[in-house]
């Protein structure tokens, strides 16, 4: 097991303290969307000035920061990208994630960051976001979250697609949905299956719209509530819980994985995938970040490990459990089946 490093230099408290000037620097430069004007060229200042309506001085120091961050490199009197701004934050690259972090990082995740000390001291005001269920009363915040949320997904459920085999379920219980990324994945890969997408009705209209332009309208549908509050459907052979965890009480989580242990058919799969941190609690680094970020909008948040959900489904009757990574670094599936 890697343990984390433990640092020894001022320097290395200042990377990390003003580490967030970096990422705005990031952000900023997408919201003028420099990489795409930079793309397979190289500009000078005044170009880029002209080019993109920044003032002259604003430009360069721009171009500064990104350049001593890697992200940009310095060629002669100009400009160009980098390979990774190069090949992630041109626009219309087939691996482009610019407005991922464009939207839900630099609109939503940044701002909430400024509640975390709140947060933390259990001190946050009536009017702060506290939960999933708040910040989604507002349907544009839904919107904007949930339409990045579906372009990060979509990959992610291709590969469990393959992790998991799905060949014998009809039905598919997503809790905690989104805009059925994963469903619509899922669906795609086996196609005896249909998914019932469980979420906040002001994500179920962005889903729909999502799930209409894939065709797939007569296999996926939502049943819109609070999975902490609202019915389930009766029956399913297969229940997901994709980053759901991350995002309610954490002494929620132990009934979740009860109910969906009630609402599988003997046989059925439950699969979890979230943000779990090593047992060891080192890290890794973004998934405990990632945590932590949760904690900020939804206080009540628990740091999970994939031993503490594989201990719960035990407890709950599940065999067969396995952890799989997922998104390296990041997130973990663990998944049961129910006994025949
Ligand atoms: N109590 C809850 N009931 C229903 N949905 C919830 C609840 N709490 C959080 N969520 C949803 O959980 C989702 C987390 S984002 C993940 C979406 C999807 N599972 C995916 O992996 O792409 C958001 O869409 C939230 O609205």
């Amino acid at each position: 097991m890697p343990v984390a490093r433990s640092l020894e230099t001022a320097e290395e408290i200042s990377d990390i303290a003003f580490g967030f000037m970096g990422s705005k620097a990031l952000f900023s430069a997408l919201h003028v969307d420099l990489f795409s004007l930079l793309s397979e060229k190289t500009l000078t200042p005044q170009q880029v000035a002209e080019e993109s309506e920044l003032d002259l001085d604003r430009a360069t120091t721009l171009l500064t920061a990104l350049t001593s961050l890697g992200l940009v490199r310095r060629e002669g009197a100009g400009f160009t990208n980098s390979p990774a701004a190069e090949a992630f934050l041109v626009k219309g690259r087939k691996y482009d994630f610019g407005d991922y972090l464009r939207f839900q990082i630099d609109k939503q995740m940044y701002p909430f960051m400024t509640q975390l000390n709140d947060a933390l001291t259990d001190s946050l005001e009536d009017d702060q976001v506290a939960s999933y269920e708040t910040w989604f009363s507002d349907p544009e915040e839904a919107r904007l979250y949930s339409r990045s949320q579906h372009a990060g997904s979509l990959g992610p459920g291709r590969g469990l697609a393959k992790l998991v085999d799905l060949s014998a379920a009809k039905q598919l219980l997503d809790v905690g949905g989104g805009t059925g990324a994963f469903s619509i994945s899922l669906c795609k890969a086996y196609p005896g299956l249909r998914s019932t997408v469980l979420d906040f009705p002001n994500v179920a209209k962005v889903g729909e719209e999502f799930i209409a332009e894939e065709g797939l309208q007569d296999r996926i549908r939502y049943a819109p509530g609070n999975a902490l509050k609202d019915t389930w459907p009766d029956s399913a052979d297969a229940v997901l819980m994709s980053y759901l965890f991350s995002g309610v009480p954490g002494t929620a989580i132990p009934g979740l994985v009860r109910k969906a242990f009630e609402v599988l058919t003997p046989g059925g799969d439950f699969m979890v995938h979230d943000f779990m941190v090593d047992e060891n609690r080192d890290g890794p680094k973004l998934a405990a970040l990632w945590q932590l970020q949760h904690t900020a909008f939804n206080p009540e948040a628990r740091s999970i490990t994939s031993s503490y959900v594989a201990g719960l489904m035990e407890a709950a009757g599940f065999t067969d459990i396995a952890v799989e990574v997922m998104i390296p670094g990041m997130t973990m599936l663990v998944h049961g089946r129910k006994p025949e």
